[in-house]
């Protein structure tokens, strides 16, 4: 018995994006899914009442931030995740394997597992997949994640077939590791770089495992969107239809609309947090860049097309003002926006796969945000 059920409610007859529901220990969300990025247990500036004030279905917690500050133990006595920052919605947290590469300053990466230093104290740490899996087991989230290696791009077909075969070796040891698989469950995570023999080997190898999902990792790490798109299209037909997908690191507007076609469904990106918080907010006619002089008495609010708090609260100017001020609910205000905008995104991506015109729905977004 897994610890979560994928319901497939409909499949999009224009594209290969399908309509879903995942029931979990802590309720049901509907894909495809975006789900804002709380790395330290908070996503940054909102409160869980305005998260679901947002209609934020999931969220997603870092592993390896947690483990440094404040630790799995102290989380643990508090109840666990859910209880410590009072979310009682879904929530997945990651491994720490790919932070440890990008934010760690790792040492070296073994059989065994990784060694790295502390990005807060320069402190020497290890992970392994059993560690990985044991400070996730304490953590509690209702999704976790296997310990790969997301592959750095380029590289060379012989060291992403290595790393492939380890990254399989690892799984397996997650799945041994794991203390609660009817309440946890584990997904595992595709690799292969931008080979497709490689991503078509990952898949068969972790298909074997049969995983309650599966997460198409070492992607959006710097290749071109062909790039992307094409190393989809060769792996997401090989996973079960009654199984989750999830992209990890995706992304911007285009890419979680194309992902979708693509039968992704489900998607995390820090971009909606970290452009708000240097004053860049989301709008249905494209990036804005709000701190420009440009909006210093535009009386607007972001996006007249948004329901958000922000925009139906304030203007340009006076978010611009607080941005260039520093003041906190500059910062709060734009996030708050451009969770609202991604999470708004995907409800039109579910909403086009409903009355299949999800491609039709797609050409008028990239037109009136300005893509190609
Ligand atoms: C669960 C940790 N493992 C794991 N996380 C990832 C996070 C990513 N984030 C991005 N772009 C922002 N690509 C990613 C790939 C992986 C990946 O291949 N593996
Ligand atoms: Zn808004």
């Amino acid at each position: 018995m897994s610890a979560i059920r994928y319901e497939l409610i409909k499949k999009c007859k224009q594209t290969g994006a399908r309509l879903g529901r995942v029931y979990t220990p802590h309720g049901y969300f509907d894909t495809p899914a975006f789900m804002p990025v709380g790395t330290q247990a908070t996503v940054k500036g909102m409160s869980p009442d305005e998260l679901k004030s947002i209609e934020a279905g999931i969220i997603l917690s870092n592993t390896y931030h947690l483990h440094i500050r404040p630790g799995e133990d102290i989380i643990k006595e508090a109840g666990g995740l859910h209880k410590f920052m009072n979310w009682d919605r879904p929530i997945l947290t990651d491994s720490g394997g790919f932070q440890v590469f990008s934010l760690g300053d790792f040492r070296k990466i073994e059989e065994e597992g990784v060694t790295f230093k502390s990005h807060v104290d320069g402190s020497k740490k290890f992970l392994s997949p059993e560690s990985a899996i044991k400070i996730q087991n304490k953590l509690g989230a209702d999704i976790i994640m296997a310990f790969d290696e997301c592959i750095p791009y380029p590289a060379e077909f012989h060291y992403v077939k290595k790393s492939v075969e380890r990254t399989t070796r690892w799984a397996k040891r997650c799945i041994k590791a794991h203390e609660n698989p009817e309440t946890q469950a584990l997904f595992g995570i595709v690799q292969g770089g931008m080979y497709k023999e490689l991503r078509r080997q990952s898949a068969y190898e972790l298909l074997e495992l049969d995983f309650p999902g599966y997460a198409i990792g070492g992607l959006s790490v710097g290749e071109p969107a062909e790039e992307m798109y094409e190393m989809l299209e060769c792996t997401v037909p090989l996973l079960p239809e009654d199984k989750p997908r999830y992209l990890m690191g995706v992304g911007s507007p285009d890419y979680l609309v194309e992902g979708a076609i693509r039968g992704i469904d489900m998607f995390d990106c820090v971009l909606p947090t970290r452009i708000g918080r240097n004053g860049t907010v989301l709008t249905s006619r494209g990036r804005m860049i709000i701190r420009d002089a440009l909006y210093a008495r535009d009386q607007s609010p972001i996006d007249p097309d948004c329901d958000c708090y922000a925009c139906k609260n304030f203007t340009r100017s006076y978010i611009r003002h607080l941005i260039k001020a520093k003041e906190v609910l500059g910062i709060r205000l734009t996030t708050w926006h451009n969770l609202r905008f991604l999470l708004n995104l995907m409800k039109n991506v579910r909403e086009a796969i409903k009355e299949d015109r999800l491609l039709d729905f797609r050409n008028e977004f990239f037109k009136n945000f300005g893509y190609n």
